[in-house]
């Protein structure tokens, strides 16, 4: 169909002046102002809209057009209300059909849970709800239930137990945390595997807020409220892999990240230094370089296709498998068990793939799932949201010197080109985390998604208590089980 094509057009008053407005299929309505051509498109301008006496207001976001201040280099986005008078009753009732189908054909969402944590980051999730959320949700005519977490692990209650056919997404107004427990409140429902399809959205009001970023660079808008909103309201969707962390019979779901080494030390040891605000990252990366500790260990991985060449062989038929764990016995050293269904549905036949070996001692490993670990630290730039693969980073030996350079290029992801790094995409991987190389008796952290998931002897003792043990652990990835609101 020709969607440039009328579906009406009809004389109608504007601003007390009578003129044509005209309505395409694909969307874009057209009308005379006097001195020009003015047009709205649906789709991407209009949030929704509402009868008022003989008035049709379409509540709007528009770009400011007297090119006063920006917001990420774009002009700067307002709501705008348009109002037009259709000049018959019949009229009036034909408008609102035809820009309610339009509306409607583009699956947009029309009932939302919101969760709100007022405690994550600067503590702003609720003033970011009344001025950023409930005003365009109201706009787009979008009914929701607000609810704020009052306890860790709350976001993750609900999500286990509400019902979902009451809602059409969830939105976490917060940083990555509560998403996180989002997901693992879903996974953990019997109806597991429709739960987690139910599209998730996130407006950024952490300390971290990776994904929210993850989301908006990857089309080149801010990491904003207004534009994280956006998104959601439009209702585009993207699917995400989730990683299953798995020790023995504990399970985490991770759609963030890993990290054992320097990048966990510095995530959860500056907690110490909150006080000091949004440089407590750099303040102590820089104080863990000067005393830089390196960690005992190994990684076992099964590289994606292409990065074959990354680690050594560790033979070809070393799986023992029964029922569903298999041990892997390797030439030398203690046999490593690999559990299969780690993810209770996992589709990777673990026993036949050619696994590869790193041996420590290592500074860094960092396994990531989008290119955004925090606003400003782009960890994993090849990073892909639903590409069935983790992109994961190691730095082993290396100067502090490098560390340094290499800690400025987070911002940009050009850390990875260094040939300190090594940087692959893996499907599955096995940590063996050990002890400092300079203090046996100390060992490390092992932070996913913000959260401690194991802390060794002698490590930094925070407030979270740990899920899992400091030990072998592995992970495997389901592509893009989760789903999100997404700009595109
Ligand atoms: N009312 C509450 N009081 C204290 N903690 C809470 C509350 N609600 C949620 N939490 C916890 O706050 C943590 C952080 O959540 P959030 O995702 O909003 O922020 P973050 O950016 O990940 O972390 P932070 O800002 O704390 O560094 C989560 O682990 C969550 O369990």
């Amino acid at each position: 169909m020709d969607q440039n094509r009328e579906t009406i057009s009809d004389l109608v008053k504007i601003d007390g002046v009578t003129t044509t407005l005209t309505l395409t299929y694909a969307g874009k309505l057209s009308w005379n102002d006097g001195d020009s051509q003015r047009s709205l498109t649906i789709e991407k301008e209009v949030l929704g809209f509402s009868i008022q006496g003989s008035r049709i207001f379409l509540k709007t976001i528009v770009e400011k057009s007297d090119g006063s201040c920006c917001v990420g280099g774009k002009g700067a986005l307002v709501r705008k209300s348009f109002a037009f008078e259709p000049l018959s009753e019949s009229s009036l009732q034909l408008w609102s059909n035809m820009i309610r189908q339009k509306l409607d054909s583009l699956g947009r969402p029309k009932k939302l849970l919101v969760l709100v944590n007022p405690f994550g980051g600067r503590k702003s999730a609720l003033k970011i709800f009344a001025a950023d959320v409930k005003p365009l949700l109201d706009d787009a005519n979008i009914l929701f239930t607000m609810q704020e977490t009052t306890h860790q692990l709350h976001a993750k209650q609900i999500a286990s137990k509400i019902d979902l056919s009451m809602y059409d997404g969830i939105v976490c107004v917060s940083g990555d945390g509560i998403l996180v427990e989002v997901v693992n409140g879903l996974m953990e429902r019997d109806d597991w595997e429709s739960a987690i399809r139910m599209p998730l959205g996130v407006v950024p009001a952490g300390t971290g807020n990776g994904m929210a970023k993850s989301l908006l660079d990857t089309v080149g808008q801010p990491c904003t409220a207004l534009y994280a909103v956006l998104a959601i309201i439009r209702g585009h969707r993207r699917s995400l892999d989730v990683a299953t962390i798995l020790q023995g019979d504990t399970r985490f779901y991770s759609v963030l990240m890993l990290a054992w080494g320097l990048v966990a030390d510095i995530d959860i040891e500056s907690e110490k230094f909150r006080w000091m605000g949004s440089a407590r990252m750099d303040f102590y990366a820089l104080l863990r370089i000067i005393h830089l500790r390196t960690y005992n260990g190994q990684l076992y991985f099964l590289p994606a296709p292409g990065y074959e060449a990354f680690g050594n062989k560790i033979g070809g038929q070393s799986f023992e498998c029964v029922g569903d764990s298999c041990t892997h016995r390797p030439n030398q050293g203690v046999p490593i068990k690999i559990q299969q269904h780690g993810n209770r549905h996992s589709s990777i036949d673990l026993q036949n793939l050619n696994w590869k070996k790193i041996d420590g001692p290592f500074v860094s490993v960092w396994l990531h799932n989008v290119p955004w670990a925090s606003e400003d630290t782009m960890a994993a730039p090849d990073a892909k949201f639903a590409d069935g693969y983790l992109d994961l980073i190691i730095m082993r030996t290396c100067s502090k010197l490098s560390l340094l350079a290499l800690m400025i290029e987070l911002n940009n992801g050009n850390h990875v080109k260094s040939p300190d790094v090594l940087y692959l995409k893996v499907k599955a991987f096995i940590l063996e985390p050990g002890s400092r190389t300079a203090d046996p008796s100390r060992e490390g952290i092992i932070d996913s998604d913000g959260e401690v998931l194991a802390r060794g002897k002698g490590a930094y003792k925070c407030k979270q208590k740990s899920l899992m043990t400091y030990g072998k652990l592995q992970i495997t990835v389901d592509q893009g089980l989760a789903t999100l609101f997404s700009p595109i």
